[in-house]
Order: C-alpha cells, then structure tokens, then sequence
C-alpha cells in the first residue's frame, strides 16, 4: 500500500532505518552544539520550527534547564538576538522569565535604542518573544509596535529573499503559527546550511513525509470509514459533509504522532459540532431546536421519540460516539466520563438555542451577552473536554470539576475562534448566516455606522484573548503540556479556518491541506 501511494522511495522498513539513524546524527549533533549555550538555543529554534522538536524533549528540557540557571547573564552583555531567543525559548517552556530583561535595551527617555534599527535578525527575534505577552506587559506591546514599525521600514532596502523571510514572520509569528505547517517555508529559507542545520533538514523531510503518511493512511482506514458508516451524509442532506476538513483540527491541535488514536476519536465530535450546528443555523425550526435541546439536557433515550425523524437519527448517533469514547477513556484511563461529555453538548446546545431564539426574535444583545454565550456555541469546550479525556492525562476529580467548568484556558481559546468566526462572517454587511455576530452587535450597542472601526475592535479583542491564554498556558497550569499545546494549536488553527476570501472559500485551509495530506517534501 505505502508503494501505491508512493510516499517512500525506499521500502517502509529501509526507510525507518534511514530516519532512525538520522535521528540519533542529529541527537550527536545537539548534543555537541548544546556545549556553546546560545548555539544550542538556536538548535532548539529550529528543530521547533521544523517541527521535529518532539524527538527531542529531554534534551530540549536539559540546555533549557541549565540556561535557565544562567538566565540572569542573558540580561547582561548580550546582544537583542540573544537575549530575545532565549527569552521566548524559556518562556515558552513555562520557566518565569520577566519582561524587564529587555530594559536593556531601552534609552534613557525609556524608548527602543535607535542603534537597534539596523539589527533585522534582533527585531524580528524581538518580534517574535512579543508574541508572548500576558496583559500588563507594556514593555512587550512596546517591542512589538517598535520591531513592526522598524521592520517594515526596512522592508523596501532587502533583498527579494530577505524581505519574504521578514514579511513572513510579521505575518506569521512562530508563537501564533502552527510550527508543520510553517516547516516549508523554513527549510527554503536556509541559505548556506551549517553541517548541524544540513542534519536537521534531512530529518525534517523524512519526518514530514512519514508524519503526512501517517495522516493520509489514518485518515482513509478509519476516518472517512467511520464517516462513511454513519450515514449521516445521506440521511441529513441539508448539513456540511466535509470530514476531511473536520480532520484539520485535531491534525492541528495533536501534531505529536503518537497521538493518531486520539486524533481519529477527536474528530467525531467535531463532526457533531458542525452537524448541530447546521440543524441549529440552517435547518431547524424553533419549535423542534427547543425539543432538541430539551433532550440532549435530558439524555434519555426515551425522550428520543417525540423528535422529528432526522432529529432522532442525529440523537442517536452522538449517544452512540459519546459511549463509544466514554468506554474507550474508562477502559485506557480508568475514569468514565460520560457525565461531563454529556453535560458539555447540552451546554453547546443551550448557547446553539439562546443564538436562535435571538435570531427569531430579531433581538441583538448586548456585546458582552453575546460574547458570553458565544463562547460556548464556539464549540471550544465540546473540543476540549473531549481532549482532555482522550490525553488522559492529570484526570483527578479536581481537575474533572475544573474541565467541566470551563478554566481560562478553554474561554481565551474558545474566544479567539468566536471573534474570528464573526470577522469573517462579517465582512460583507449583509449576514448570511443565522447566528448573529458580535460585529453586529458592537455597532448597535455603540452607535457605530462603520463596519471597519469594529473589526479593529475586534482584533484589538482577539489579540487581548491571546494574552489570557499565554498566561494560561505559559504559567504553572495543572494541565499537560500535550493539553495546553493541544489547546495554543486550536487557536493557531482559528485563522486558518475563518480566512474567507471574497469567493468564500478558504484560500489558506486549503493550502494547509495540500501541504499536510497531499504534496511530498522533496
Ligand atoms: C475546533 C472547533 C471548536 C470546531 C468547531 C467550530 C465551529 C463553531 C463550527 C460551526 O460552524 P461555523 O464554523 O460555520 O461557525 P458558525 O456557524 O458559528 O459561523
């Protein structure tokens, strides 16, 4: 089958062989690098950036470990490269780094020091550490309008080269990106490769190919089976039927291999987000969404009868996932989660009704009444409930009542889809959707006539979201770190999904898309 498929020029066993090599060549290699610690910290840059950090997580944690110890000196001494990679390295690995370090270097008038202006590969090292900002940071939402504003006035004296690669990472920023996908464009940007970075090239290919195979042969053998089982396709023809995008998520959000299980069982009930998504937006009458809603609170199978024939068929399929993955979490991580899975669609449900009451009514709530409940009809909690259960990791009833109760973590990820979501779907300022958007909103509650002032607005919010979540996810947490990750990459994933261009197709998802499942690394 591999040969059918052609992903491997080699046998899958000579093939193996080949990776494995290379990976123990480049685990030398860090090893050696890692002596000189500001090389090793560049190491680690970029086999996070190729994506192949995974490999390597003990001998990220040491160097780290041990340049943590001597985080103090990065302050002295150092130039803004330095200090600004190994800033975002540590803080990204929860170590507490403080913002000040980059006093430094800052003039007496407390501004950016104007000799900085000419350092390209500091600014966007500066850029880039600003993107991991927690609200009251000043000085980092100073670093990054000062590295914005002077790399783009750079920008018209580079070379073509230079100027894609500062482009890029002001429009893609490492901590907002997702690292697989951005993997590409990294490796054509190496110019003059060292002997460590030539390694890692190497790797980072085989790595690819084999993680996109992975996909492509668990997405056919049981995704698009499972899919194709239910029938649900056939029997609700009025809702969306774009499994392979449903797939994009947990591709997303799970990027370790090993995680291909829960990656399969993750997008069931994505499946179903989108599903009663449509009955609610699209297709059902108040009267019967009520009914719906009432049952789904209830869980009762009984209940089941006095819905419309589609109803039931939808209801009886989600019973059937929500015990299949309840079994499979009880069976692998001895905790049955059937109560918090339940409860987490009837609250998805409960937001889905109060969207179409409003709709129905022609009734525009307040802003933060609509954000409110629009977290939860973002789908976010469904998602990352399901996920918590299927990591299985830290499951102690306390963090089962946190989970349920939707922590900081899921409302600043489930925020950041819900305002992307409405950005897009107001873009032209007739809404064709049924579910209202908190662009809308805004303009009514603030007299506003212009659709582009709440956008900034908008945006504005969103970046503000994103400092709740790196504090979320930055600080001690008593989440996973595959949780958290997991949870950085739903939003990073936000973008891709709601970047509609004027045809209403999603230019960038489906570039995703080629890259990740179709197209071969050479
Ligand atoms: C990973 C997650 C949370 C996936 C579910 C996303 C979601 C809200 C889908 C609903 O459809 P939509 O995208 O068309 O949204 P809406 O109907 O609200 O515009």
């Amino acid at each position: 089958m591999e040969r059918e498929i052609g992903l491997f020029d080699l046998s899958k066993d000579d093939f193996c062989v080949k990776h494995e090599q290379k990976l123990k060549e480049a685990k030398r290699m860090l090893r050696k690098v890692g002596e000189n610690p500001l090389e090793g910290l560049v190491m680690i840059d970029n086999l996070q950036r190729l994506g192949i950090d995974y490999h390597f997580q003990e001998e990220i944690e040491a160097l780290l470990q041990s340049q943590y110890m001597k985080s103090n000196a990065t302050t002295l001494g150092y130039d803004l490269y330095e200090v600004s990679t190994c800033f975002r390295l540590l803080r990204q690995e929860g170590y507490n780094v403080p913002a000040d370090v980059f006093n430094n270097f800052k003039d007496k008038k407390g501004k950016f020091k104007p000799e900085l202006n000419a350092d390209m590969r500091g600014l966007m090292s500066l850029y880039e550490a600003s993107q991991l900002s927690i609200e009251g940071e000043d000085i980092l939402d100073q670093a990054a309008d000062f590295s914005t504003r002077v790399l783009n006035g750079l920008m018209p004296h580079l070379s073509h080269h230079q100027a894609r690669v500062v482009s890029n990472t002001l429009g893609n920023p490492h901590h907002k990106s997702l690292a697989r996908f951005m993997a590409r464009d990294f490796l054509s940007d190496y110019t003059n490769p060292s002997e460590w970075e030539n390694v890692l090239q190497e790797l980072a290919k085989m790595d690819f190919n084999m993680v996109q195979f992975t996909h492509q042969k668990k997405y056919f053998k049981y995704q698009s089976k499972w899919w194709k089982d239910t029938g649900l396709a056939s029997e609700l023809r009025f809702a969306r039927d774009q499994p392979l995008k449903w797939y994009m998520w947990p591709m997303a959000a799970l990027t370790d291999p090993r995680f291909s299980e829960q990656r399969v069982e993750l997008t069931k009930p994505i499946s179903f987000i989108y599903l009663i998504d449509d009955i609610f937006d699209v297709y059902g009458t108040l009267e019967e969404l009520t009914l719906f809603t009432e049952v789904v609170n209830r869980w009762e199978l009984g209940a089941v009868e006095q819905l419309p024939e589609y109803m039931k068929i939808c209801f009886k399929a989600l019973d059937d996932i929500t015990n299949h993955i309840a079994y499979k979490v009880y069976r692998e991580h001895g905790w049955n989660p059937i109560d918090s899975l339940r409860r987490t669609w009837a609250s998805l449900c409960n937001a889905f009704l109060v969207e179409a009451k409003w709709f129905d009514s022609g009734h525009l709530p307040k802003p933060e009444e609509y954000l409110k409940n629009g977290v939860i009809s973002s789908g976010v909690h469904v998602v990352l409930v399901h996920m918590f259960f299927l990591l299985g990791h830290n499951i102690t009833k306390q963090n089962v009542n946190l989970v349920n109760d939707n922590p900081g973590i899921v409302t600043s990820t489930a925020t950041i889809l819900r305002l992307w979501d409405d950005l897009g779907s107001a873009k032209d300022e007739n809404q064709d959707g049924k579910d209202g958007s908190y662009v809308q909103c805004y303009m009514k509650e603030n007299n506003c006539s212009s659709v582009d002032t709440a956008r900034k607005q908008v945006i504005h919010m969103i970046s503000q979201a994103w400092k709740s979540l790196n504090k979320e996810c930055l600080s001690p947490n008593p989440f996973s770190p595959a949780f958290t990750k997991g949870s950085l990459n739903i939003a990073r994933m936000v973008p891709l999904m709601y970047s509609y261009d004027d045809k209403q197709n999603l230019p960038v998802l489906e570039e995703y898309m080629k890259s990740m499942f179709y197209d071969k690394l050479p």
